[in-house]
């Protein structure tokens, strides 16, 4: 799987890129990640990639013509166009459903905006998809974009190592629980004991605490992922 990055601060992934899972699977050569400086596409006689807002008001605006024109020549790199993403605080909420749909695409473009946002002619001439990572306020769509990228990488086959599985992880299709608690040595850590039942070696014992464990921490702390676990049982 491929992913195009276009930002403004590509130096952001650097570091990122680094992390032990992405690495491994950049190794392996089974995802690959470019970041692109949008910058590069500045190329009107200022070289601008922001410009003051018509109609006045605050802050900057990220120009048309160099994301544009970098969004083109991106694609041109790739064997095929990739689902254009652009991330913003007005988009389809991501959530597992949307991340698993994403991890079966084989190229992903993430458009990370910075200041006010993108001029509008974006997405008039490319029509992105919009896409937020929830209801709050970032600085930049880059760390969206990572939390896509991190999202993902965990579903494409061979990144998670044979002993991990995204299978029972807390949202993942149809597992609407949270998961349960995770204990490991020392059995006993100031004065706290890890369950016996863990230690009994009693595998339908420990696989139903844990089950327990899920819903009563789902009811104390999310019940609402129950309704959709009622209503998603009823479809
Ligand atoms: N995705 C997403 C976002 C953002 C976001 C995205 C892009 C820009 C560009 C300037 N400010 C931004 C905020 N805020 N909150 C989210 N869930």
């Amino acid at each position: 799987m491929r992913f195009d990055v276009l930002t403004l601060f590509p130096e952001i992934f650097s570091s990122y890129l680094g992390q032990s899972l992405l690495a491994k699977a950049i190794e392996g050569e089974l995802v690959k990640v470019y970041p692109h400086d949008m910058r590069k596409w500045a190329n009107d006689k200022h070289n601008r990639v922001d410009d003051r807002p018509f109609g006045g008001g605050a802050g900057m605006v990220i120009r048309a013509e160099p994301v544009v024109e970098c969004v083109e020549a991106v694609r041109q790199e790739g064997s095929q166009p990739g689902r254009l993403i652009m991330l913003t605080p007005q988009g389809r909420r991501l959530d597992q459903p949307l991340v698993e749909e994403l991890s079966l695409e084989p190229r992903l473009l993430l458009l990370c905006g910075r200041y006010e946002g993108f001029d509008q002619r974006v997405s008039d001439l490319l029509q992105p998809e919009e896409i937020s990572i929830g209801d709050y306020v970032l600085n930049g769509g880059e760390v969206a974009a990572m939390a896509i990228i991190d999202a993902v990488i965990r579903l494409i086959p061979g990144v998670l190592g044979d002993e991990t599985s995204s299978v029972d992880d807390s949202f993942s299709s149809g597992n609407r629980l949270l998961e349960f608690p995770h204990y490991t040595r020392p059995r006993v850590y100031r004065g706290l004991a890890a369950p016996d039942v863990l230690l009994s070696g009693d595998h339908a014992q420990i696989a139903a605490w844990r089950k327990q464990q899920s819903i009563e921490r789902t009811t104390r702390r999310r019940a609402d992922l129950l309704d959709r676990n009622a209503e998603s049982k009823d479809e």
